[in-house]
């Protein structure tokens, strides 16, 4: 995947992420980005750990998701005498600088990738890992509607045993990946009359697990400098995270084939087409990108485009999730409009763009602070600031 174009937009240029950037209005005046936390706001943690919040010491003022400050806190004291932090992994919650192109920081492994970026976005991705082609079974074509995910949520128990590489590689079910029909609802996990019967870890061994967890977080093992500003932090994501991670991914998979089928149903009405497809191709999502934009975070107008090239032609659409403040979301044709259009995409709304609109310039210009359901708020503590999901297929 080619993510090596660098976008001149909001969100700090040196991101990789490759998209192609426009300055129409909401453009780079309005994305261009203020200090860190200059609206007050707090640390963005919109995956953080509490557990790590607490660990002394560690700057909560930037606008770095918890894990990274961590990381970076870690990092500091592993590295005092012979390893140039500050210069080579400058601290990700400072405040705005000189350095300030610096504060971008990405977290990637083999199927996740955490881009995270001072201006007020930070994202993950989710790319389709071989954990999510097992669960892709060809003859459960109906597996979402009947597995019940509500209920999956919540029965299902957060052990995690710790699998090998080749135990995984052999679970089974991998000839079958990559094999869900277009249009099919998607789930990254297997419907729970499907799944292995696990017994729940005991309550010790969960302890243990918690504790060493710890342990290595205190000692800072695991973490190697791979090269200078490169660092790898092996197993960081806790067990009781990693189950949290998959069961929303799944939950949110469902709603992505989900809205795609419902639009067609409304443009089969609408439009009196028979040929929706041709309007609004189906996909099966293979990445999830998340943004978190705390209340100063802005996206300048900009096409995605690092999808695949087939991907591109085919004009496989974009499906985005909004989640708390609302945002000013800005759309044009050409990267240089006066006047993009404006629509204010507010929580639990889903934009689909494909088909005509695929490569449609877009951009997030503002979000309202205060607008997020107040129920989502204290059931969840979210942040003030708007939490962005995408999926796409690759
Ligand atoms: O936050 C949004 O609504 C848009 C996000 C977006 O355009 C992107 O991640 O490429
Ligand atoms: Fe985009």
């Amino acid at each position: 995947m080619n993510r090596g174009r660098a976008r001149n937009v909001g969100r700090n240029s040196s991101s990789t992420r490759g998209r192609s950037s426009g300055s129409g209005s909401g453009g780079n005046s309005a994305h261009r980005r203020g200090p860190i936390g200059a609206d007050g706001s707090s640390s963005g943690a919109p995956f953080g750990n509490k557990d790590r919040s607490s660990v002394p010491g560690r700057q909560t003022s930037g606008q770095m998701p918890e894990a990274v400050g961590c990381s970076a806190k870690q990092l500091e004291s592993l590295s005092a005498s012979s390893y140039e932090f500050q210069k080579d992994f400058p601290s990700l919650s400072a405040q705005s600088s000189p350095r300030d192109k610096h504060l971008n920081a990405r977290r990637t492994q083999r199927g996740q990738t955490l881009d995270l970026e001072a201006g007020g976005i930070g994202t993950l991705h989710f790319d389709r890992s071989p954990v999510v082609e097992t669960a892709c079974m060809r003859d459960e074509p109906s597996m979402l509607a009947e597995s019940g995910i509500k209920d999956r949520f919540s029965e299902k128990g957060s052990q995690c045993e710790q699998t090998s590489h080749e135990n995984t590689a052999n679970s089974g079910n991998s000839k079958n990946s990559e094999c869900l029909p277009v249009g099919i609802p998607y789930d990254i996990c297997q419907p729970q009359n499907e799944s292995l019967v696990t017994l729940k870890a005991p309550l010790l061994t969960k302890n243990r697990e918690k504790r060493n967890e710890l342990k290595r977080s205190l000692e800072g093992k695991n973490i190697t400098i791979l090269r200078s500003g490169m660092v790898l932090l092996k197993r960081y994501i806790s067990c009781n995270d990693q189950v949290m991670i998959v069961k929303i991914c799944s939950k949110i998979g469902v709603g992505a084939g989900g809205a795609i089928q419902d639009s067609h149903a409304w443009l089969k009405k609408e439009s009196k087409s028979y040929n929706v497809e041709d309007i609004l191709p189906s996909m099966s999502p293979n990445i999830c990108i998340v943004n978190f934009y705390t209340k100063s975070g802005r996206l300048g107008l900009h096409q995605d485009k690092d999808e695949s090239q087939k991907s591109l032609l085919e004009r496989l659409p974009v499906v985005s999730f909004s989640i708390g403040d609302s945002a000013e979301f800005l759309y044009a044709d050409q990267r240089d409009t006066e006047k993009p259009e404006k629509i204010i995409l507010e929580s639990g709304d889903v934009l689909i763009f494909g088909g005509e609109s695929r490569h449609i310039f877009h951009g997030v210009k503002a979000i309202l602070p205060d607008t997020a359901p107040k129920t989502l708020l204290t059931e969840t503590g979210l942040r003030p600031g708007r939490l962005n999901l995408t999926f796409r297929e690759y």
